[in-house]
C-alpha cells in the first residue's frame, strides 16, 4: 500500500509549495492515475515516494513505513519506470534484467529470466539482443520485467506510456492491468487522459500542488472525464 499523508514540498523558501497538503492512499491492486499540466507537482510526488527527495512536512509512505525513514526498507518493495528506462545499452536484455534483479537482491536462473521478459511481452528473439538495438516500448518491457524480478508490491511510473506507438502503449497498459491483477499498487504520472481512463481504477487532478478531484474511473466516460480536466485545471 501507497499513502501520503499531509506530504507537502517546498523547494525555495519564500516560493509556493510545489506539492501541499497530499492526501492519497494507493490500495493493493489499484491504479491511481495523476494528470495534472506541466508543473503540477506530479513528478513531485513521485519523487517523494522514491525518496529522492525529502518532504518539507506530512509523510509519504509505502507498507507502513515513512520513505524519509525508512529509505532503504522501503525501496525493496518499490519498483520504478520513469518515462525512458534507464538501462545499459552494451548489456542485452537478459544481462539488464539479471543485473538489477540482483542489486534488489534476486537471484534467478535464466530460464526464469527469459520466462520474466516473455511475460512483459519481450518477444523471445529479443531477449540476448544489445539494448541499444531495442525501441522504446521493448525498453519498458525490460522495466516491467525487472519489477516482476523483485516481486514488486508498490510500482512507481512517471509518463510511461509518453513516446510509444498505440500499439506499444496499448500493450503496456495490459501489463499494468495483469500487475494490479496480482495485487501490485500503482500510481501513475501521465498526460494521457484515455488511458487513464482505460487503465486506472481512480484517478486525480493536480493543479498547482494540490490534488483538486479525486474519483473512481468506472463512474466516468472518457469524455466526460477530459470535460472535468479541462474544468479543473
Ligand atoms: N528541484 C527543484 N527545485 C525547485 N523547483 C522545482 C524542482 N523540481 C520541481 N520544481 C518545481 O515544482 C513544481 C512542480 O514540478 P513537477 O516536476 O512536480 O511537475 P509535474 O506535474 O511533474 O510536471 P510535468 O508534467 O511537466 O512533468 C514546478 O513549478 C517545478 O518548477
Amino acid at each position: 500500500m501507497l499513502q501520503a499523508v499531509d506530504l507537502t514540498k517546498q523547494y525555495l523558501p519564500g516560493h509556493p509549495p510545489s506539492l501541499s497538503d497530499l492526501n492519497l492512499t494507493v490500495h493493493p491492486g489499484e491504479i491511481f492515475c495523476l494528470l495534472g499540466q506541466n508543473g503540477a507537482g506530479k513528478t513531485t510526488t513521485i519523487n517523494l515516494f522514491l525518496g529522492f527527495i525529502k518532504p518539507t512536512s506530512g509523510r509519504a509512505m509505502i507498507h507502513g513505513l515513512d520513505v524519509a525513514e525508512h529509505p532503504l526498507e522501503t525501496k525493496k518493495f518499490l519498483a520504478y519506470l520513469p518515462e525512458t528506462v534507464m538501462l545499459y545499452p552494451n548489456l542485452t536484455g537478459l544481462e539488464n534484467l539479471d543485473f538489477f534483479a540482483s542489486l534488489a537482491g534476486f537471484r534467478h536462473p535464466p530460464d526464469e529470466l527469459h520466462a520474466l521478459l516473455t511475460q512483459a511481452g519481450l518477444q523471445t528473439d529479443a531477449h540476448a539482443k544489445r539494448l541499444g538495438t531495442y525501441s522504446k516500448g521493448m525498453r519498458q518491457k525490460v522495466g516491467i520485467a525487472i519489477a516482476l524480478a523483485k516481486q514488486a508490491k508498490v510500482l512507481l511510473l512517471d509518463e510511461p506510456t509518453s513516446g510509444l506507438d498505440p500499439k506499444a502503449a496499448n500493450e503496456f497498459s495490459d501489463l499494468l492491468l495483469e500487475l494490479s491483477k496480482a495485487g501490485t499498487a500503482i500510481l501513475m504520472a501521465t498526460h494521457d487522459i484515455f488511458r487513464a481512463k482505460e487503465v486506472g481504477t481512480h484517478i486525480g487532478i493536480m493543479r498547482e500542488g494540490r490534488l483538486v478531484e479525486t474519483m473512481p474511473t468506472h463512474e466516468l466516460t472518457a469524455n466526460e472525464l477530459e470535460a472535468i480536466y479541462l474544468q479543473t485545471v
